[in-house]
């Protein structure tokens, strides 16, 4: 039993190398072998796993910042230190490195059961090996510990303990969240986000745009950081970072995963994201949750444990993916929203692009709640990994972006209009973003929305989308939109006025 009382430090930890019953940094090989028992080996000779849980456990997470910690909460960061000491127990652990840019890179440390090691081994491929630095952030995961999941975050020690839970999705965000609350410590600030670089080279010249999404998990980040736009070469896309990146005061957005992306598979079509199905039909991939039968056919269209069903896949495998991970410079900022109200695209101007970050529309997707989808939410930054002050968080992001140079979008992936909704599928938000890209989108305000919206976008018909035509009784739903909006700013007492009153 360990004397210590509260929340351990990394180094409290037992040193793996020097630890006997730890395994330390075992090879895939290895890893995939210690959960040979759970797998079912797909017709790409890819493992696939079926997990108890399938989504995060947001509801059982609790962070020592936002939350405040009783003795329960300290014990349980006690009893995963209790665990890993254990020499009856069989421990792996394994060390990566969440970001490259040195403002904004980080030794990561994961303990778990040995039979678990699927867990490591997916969460492995995500990320770079680490090469003997320090340690930052250690998470504990110990699926079986308890009966109904415990998630206890310690902010500042860097530490994270799992109970309860073996829903690969905690080791990732886990050292994500931490991840995003240091860069916010350092003056710049995480997002929920993921990067590309397109290249163009049209009549307008040769050109860089770079674009950052900032989605909920399941809203399209993966989707549309990963996909090529249908671009041929002199022209082309790569997906620099998928979901979590930094934005540094220099404007660099520094990215945090370099091994892989862990992205959604239900209704993964090979002719619709045919970057991301050739990368999740590789031999590297892993999947969890995917129906597989036993002769190892692999269904991405069946929701067999569900629709949040899982993928790892190595940017190696991914025919888009840059080499860095860091963009050096944005251009375009899209807040991924699924609001019903909302267009394809409207473009905002700086003041409104702190609202939308604010504002953080979506529904809630299979990744998040599976019993909530489909319900509107509201999630500052679309971010549910925030430590610390919304409020204050928002005032960050509109400084940081205040001297960049930004054309700032919202783009709704989900369904326009409520009474007669037509969907904004991959291909029409692709053509939207290839417009947005090449300046080629025609804009005019609309009074209806109060935004400015496309008139006219190549390639597809976006009077189809028009929110006011799918709306019964649009003038009253807006308003009431327009007030819900406000009030909700209203509860961030440290919020900037000036952000609040651009409310749109
Ligand atoms: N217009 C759209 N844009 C992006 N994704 C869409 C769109 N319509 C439906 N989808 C689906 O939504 C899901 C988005 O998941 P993903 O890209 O993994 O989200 P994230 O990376 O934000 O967690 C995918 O299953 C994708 O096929
Ligand atoms: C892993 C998750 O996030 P994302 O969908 O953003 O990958 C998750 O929320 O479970």
């Amino acid at each position: 039993m360990s004397a210590l009382k509260g929340v351990p430090k990394p180094t409290d930890y037992p040193d793996p190398e020097t630890t006997e019953h730890v395994t330390y940094n075992p090879s895939f090989a290895d890893l995939r072998a210690y959960s040979s028992h759970l797998e079912t080996t797909t017709e790409h000779e890819s493992p696939s796993y079926v997990s108890e849980y399938r989504s995060r456990s947001s509801a059982a997470t609790k962070n020592a910042v936002d939350d405040g910690f009783d003795d329960d909460d300290h014990a349980a960061f006690e009893r995963g230190l209790d665990w890993v000491e254990n020499p009856d127990n069989d421990v792996i652990c394994v060390d990566r490195v969440v970001g490259r840019h040195p403002e904004a890179s980080h030794v990561c440390r994961l303990y778990l059961p040995k039979e678990y090691g699927r867990i490591a081994l997916a969460w492995a491929k995500l990320l770079e090996p680490a090469d003997g630095e320090p340690v930052d952030f250690v998470t504990v995961q110990l699926p079986d510990a308890t009966d109904e999941p415990r998630i206890r975050v310690a902010p500042d020690a860097g530490v994270t303990t799992v109970l309860g839970s073996d829903y690969t999705g905690e080791a990732k965000k886990s050292f994500l969240r931490l991840f995003m609350h240091r860069a916010k410590r350092r003056g710049g600030l995480g997002l929920h986000a993921g990067s590309k670089r397109v290249t163009l080279d049209d009549e307008n010249g040769r050109r860089e745009v770079g674009q950052v999404f900032l989605g909920l998990s399941g809203t399209g980040k993966s989707t549309l950081t990963s996909h090529g736009l249908w671009l041929d070469d002199p022209e082309g896309v790569e997906m620099i970072q998928d979901d979590v990146c930094a934005l540094l005061p220099s404007g660099t957005v520094a990215g945090s995963e370099g091994g892989g992306l862990y992205i959604k598979t239900f209704g993964l079509d090979a002719d619709e994201q045919p970057e991301l199905h050739d990368a999740a039909t590789d031999e590297s991939a892993v999947l969890e949750n995917v129906a597989v039968d036993d002769d190892g056919t692999v269904r991405f269209d069946e929701p067999r444990y569900g629709r949040n069903a899982r993928a790892v896949v190595r940017r190696s495998g991914l025919d888009s993916s840059a080499d860095g991970i860091d963009l050096d410079r944005v251009d375009q900022v899209f807040f991924i929203t699924r609001n019903p109200l909302m267009p394809p695209i409207a473009r905002l101007s700086a003041e409104q692009a702190a609202v939308a970050f604010m504002l953080g529309e979506s529904v809630e997707t299979s990744a998040g709640d599976p019993s909530r989808i489909g319900e509107s939410i509201r999630v500052v930054g679309t971010n549910p990994f925030i430590v610390g002050s919304r409020g204050e968080e928002g005032n960050r992001f509109r400084n940081l972006i205040a001297d960049l140079d930004l054309e700032c979008y919202v783009i709704n992936t989900g369904a326009v209009g409520t009474d007669d909704p037509v969907d904004v599928g991959v291909e029409e938000t692709v053509a939207v973003l290839e417009g947005a890209a090449r300046g080629r989108i025609e804009w005019e305000r609309d009074a209806d929305l109060d935004l400015e919206v496309p008139s006219e976008v190549p390639d597809i018909d976006i009077d189809r989308f028009g929110v006011a035509d799918r709306v019964d009784d649009f003038e009253a739903a807006h308003t009431a939109l327009r007030s819900e909006r406000r009030s909700y700013l209203d509860r961030f007492d440290d919020l900037d006025d000036e952000i609040a009153d651009r409310t749109y």
